[in-house]
């Protein structure tokens, strides 16, 4: 596991976890760093992605604000939905919530901080959790999306769900682990 903030830190990975964060702010670093290419080509090439919160909006087809009036955001397109952001109000309006999620025998506990719903989901994607008849969970092929922080619970549940895709579908991208760079374990960050 490495943390990815270049390009060049693709190289070998099976899968890629977009985490929670700031959205907006994550959309002009990945301008700055040249990233929308190499992540979509990352996707085409066979890796894996999951995006949680900010993540899943980074990977939606289409982001919409909690008010009309907000400003459209630029995104992958890699998972065909539409994302409303912030539609749960406001950071102090966060929660957490035993969530019913299809394939697991009990609730997975979700944490929503200031977090998005998936308003809108193409033919080919499939919504695996609700929360308040709003869609939580979705995924199309290799690609997970998910609203709520499942890092932030000692449950592993919807981790070895994404584990799976990359075991069954993603074969490794960019010349497998021996020709990645070396480099020293990281501890998780703070972002
Ligand atoms: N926990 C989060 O990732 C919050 C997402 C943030 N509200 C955004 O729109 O980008």
């Amino acid at each position: 596991m490495r943390e990815v903030r270049l390009p060049r830190d693709l190289a070998g990975l099976a899968g890629l976890v977009l985490p929670g964060g700031e959205s907006t702010t994550m959309v002009r670093l990945m301008d700055e760093y040249a990233l929308w290419a190499p992540l979509r080509d990352f996707h085409a090439r066979g890796g894996a992605l999951w995006g949680t919160c900010a993540g899943a909006i980074l990977l939606a087809a289409e982001v919409t604000g909690a008010s009309p009036a907000a400003p459209a955001q630029r995104s992958l397109g890699l998972i065909d939905v539409t994302v409303q952001r912030n539609a749960f109000g406001r950071q102090l309006d966060s929660f957490t919530t035993p969530l019913e999620v299809a394939g697991l025998d009990t609730p997975f506990p979700a944490v929503f901080i200031r977090a998005p719903v998936i308003t809108h989901a193409g033919p080919g994607v499939e919504v695996l959790a609700r929360h308040g008849g709003e869609a939580v969970l979705a995924r199309q092929g290799r690609v997970m999306a998910s609203s709520f922080h499942p890092e932030l619970t000692p449950d592993a549940r919807l981790h070895e769900l994404f584990l799976g895709l990359l075991e069954q579908r993603a074969p490794r991208v960019g010349g497998g682990a021996e020709s990645a760079p070396a480099r020293p374990p990281t501890l998780p960050g703070s972002a």
